[in-house]
């Protein structure tokens, strides 16, 4: 009872102390009294992941290992999104240089967060599609606000996830409902993941999301942190073995597939209605 008060006075803004940090789109904020580090993405207008963010979010999650935070959580300085994404604008008529560099901080990012050791939880405050679910999956919890959309919808991009992406996914998901799922490329509302248990808990604010993140880092108090992190990197260490094993080659498909002519001609449409949509 004192402990979940203790959060949820904290979660509300009690003391804090701000770690120094060099990174400038994301940031780090360590609470002096659980010890939780709160990382959040900061590239308004939808925390569209480029090559930066996604560096930025490296060198945080392992600012926050290093200075042995009690558990990260993730979320999003931006009103209604947690993250759209891979930014396209990135992807879109460069070199195959630029793509190879875009794919490996993504494979490097995803597996700083997947296979860290600390508790993870994802406080969800905005619609999470494509590289934004992927994120949120590689946490051990996810807390999303009402009426948001949470998923991997590369198919109806006409693109394919690898096998590395799906992970965090089929680690929550029933098999079945995961594969329709990713056929379909569907986007679930807050409401349906909850069902499906691809969200773990609904909040209505921001700061409740992250009060309910902190109370899952809280239930771990009493477990011997070795013991935890070793039972979680088990139940991760198979996935985590077949990426490095293809992460290489998973690069060069990636730069073959993006640099084709007719994926090429796909992103800009993407991008022109994506504008068009924005500007109504
Ligand atoms: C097409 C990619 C081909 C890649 C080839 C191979 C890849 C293989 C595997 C890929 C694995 C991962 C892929 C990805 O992550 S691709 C990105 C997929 N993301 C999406 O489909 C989400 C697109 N965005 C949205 O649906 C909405 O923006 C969103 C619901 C997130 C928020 O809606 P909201 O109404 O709040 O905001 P706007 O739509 O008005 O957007 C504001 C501005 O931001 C721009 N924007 C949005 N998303 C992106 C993005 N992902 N990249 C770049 N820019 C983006 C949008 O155009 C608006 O810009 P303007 O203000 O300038 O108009």
């Amino acid at each position: 009872m004192l402990h979940s008060n203790l959060l949820r006075l904290v979660a509300r803004g009690g003391p804090k102390r701000w770690m120094s940090t060099t990174t400038k789109l994301t940031s780090v904020e360590v609470n002096d009294k659980t010890g939780i580090a709160t990382l959040t993405l900061n590239r308004p207008p939808v925390n569209s992941q480029n090559v930066q963010l996604l560096v930025d979010l490296q060198s945080s999650i392992g600012e926050i290992e290093s200075n042995k935070s009690r558990g990260l959580i993730l979320t999003s300085a931006c009103s209604n999104v947690f993250s759209a994404g891979l930014d396209i604008l990135e992807m879109y008529n460069t070199d195959e240089e630029r793509l190879r560099t875009i794919w490996t901080e993504l494979q490097n990012a995803w597996i700083a967060l997947y296979g860290s050791s600390l508790p993870t939880a994802a406080a969800i405050n905005g619609h999470a599609p494509a590289g934004g679910c992927l994120l949120a999956t590689a946490c051990e919890y996810r807390v999303m606000l009402p009426k948001r959309l949470i998923g991997l919808n590369e198919t109806q991009l006409g693109i394919i996830a690898p096998k590395w992406l799906m992970s965090g996914f089929l680690n929550v998901l029933p098999q079945r409902v995961a594969e329709r799922a990713l056929t379909q490329g569907r986007l679930f509302t807050t409401e349906e993941a909850l069902a499906e248990g691809l969200v773990d808990e609904i909040a209505n604010t921001k700061e409740e999301a992250l009060e309910k993140c902190a109370a899952f880092i809280g239930s771990f108090t009493k477990v011997n942190p070795l013991a935890r992190s070793l039972t979680k990197l088990q139940f991760r260490a198979e996935n985590i073995k077949e990426f490095e094993k293809i992460r290489k080659k998973d690069v060069e498909d990636f730069v073959a597939l993006a640099s084709r002519p007719e994926v090429q001609k796909g992103m800009g449409i993407y991008l022109e209605n994506l504008k068009k949509k924005s500007k109504k």
